[in-house]
């Protein structure tokens, strides 16, 4: 039996959705050992203040985090991913396309943040961001300190995970959204060009009865360990119409003869960025699995 309390909120009638969690939060159900995540819709049954988890429902979805080590859930029944960046401190493009490619792979749909749209440097940020916009990303522009209007259309219907390296300014846009939450912010180090951690915990703020959105902790690496080579080519959703036209039915896409790939980054079809990225991600997953 697994009380929680204080963690599930938002209730419809005995069905609640995790609301917070550190992590995975290992519970049991009916003598079943289950680990519950931000998001997840659990059945529970009041007991005073608290409640007992009597039953976890099938999830739409399921994102992970990883780091170079192990991956963990963050959180079930997303169906929006949106990755905030901002042009101070500098982020990294693969950071935000690795947490794209997770998206693909569960079926979300990606949108991009940039956010302090107000400082000088934001039309270079744009720029590089083109390599996932003209691929057809969103993107919505604004400046979480002044106005988050422009975010709202897009949060409609969806339960969005917000998720950022540290410093972008997702506490910020967080507190904006939602008056009432009371997240701290910090003022991140320019001398480091790194954000300092002040979110610990993954949390679920509802927007209204169809949307809400999730806040995650700070990224600072997001490995892909749980994609094998096909998932990670399906991933990169303008490989698609190429993927299985290759000469070799095994072909890497590195600089076998035949490979449809290489000839659409060749013919400017796809991005050859992106095709790097691709082949640098695949051998990082190969060196993985033999190390298994
Ligand atoms: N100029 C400008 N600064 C902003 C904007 N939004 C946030 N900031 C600043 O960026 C810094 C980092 O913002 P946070 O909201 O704490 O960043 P975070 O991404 O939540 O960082 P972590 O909590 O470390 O994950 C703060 O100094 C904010 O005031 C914006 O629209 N424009
Ligand atoms: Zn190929």
């Amino acid at each position: 039996m697994t009380v929680l309390t204080g963690q599930v909120v938002a209730a419809f009638s005995r069905r609640f959705i995790v609301a917070t969690a550190d992590g995975e939060l290992p519970c049991q159900v009916k003598g079943r050992h289950l680990r519950v995540v931000c998001g997840d819709q659990v059945e529970v049954r009041r007991d005073g203040d608290a409640g007992v988890i009597e039953a976890v429902l099938p999830r739409a979805s399921l994102l992970y985090r990883s780091d170079a080590f192990k991956s963990k859930a963050i959180a079930a029944n997303v169906t929006q991913l949106a990755v905030v960046v901002a042009a101070r401190p500098s982020f990294s493009m693969e950071l935000v396309q690795r947490c794209i490619l997770t998206a693909e792979d569960q079926g979300i749909a990606s949108l991009l943040i940039l956010n302090k749209a107000d400082l000088p440097e934001t039309p270079a940020a744009l720029e590089r961001l083109g390599l996932l916009t003209r691929i057809g990303y969103p993107l919505v522009m604004l400046s979480a300190l002044t106005d988050v209007a422009p975010l709202r259309p897009a949060l409609h219907g969806h339960t969005t995970l917000l998720i950022g390296q540290s410093g972008m300014g997702k506490s910020t846009l967080i507190n904006a959204l939602f008056p009432d939450a009371s997240v701290v912010t910090a003022e991140y180090s320019v001398a480091l060009d790194s954000g300092r951690h002040t979110t610990t915990h993954t949390r679920l703020h509802r927007l209204d009865a169809d949307a809400a959105v999730i806040d995650s902790p700070g990224l600072q690496e997001f490995a892909l360990q749980h994609m094998d080579a096909n998932a990670l080519a399906h991933g990169f959703v303008e490989f698609r119409p190429f993927l299985g036209q290759c000469r070799f039915r095994d072909c890497k896409h590195e600089t076998e003869p035949g490979c449809r790939l290489q000839e659409a980054a060749a013919a400017g079809e796809i991005d050859p960025a992106r095709l790097k990225l691709f082949q640098t991600l695949r051998r990082l997953q190969q060196n993985a699995a033999q190390r298994l």
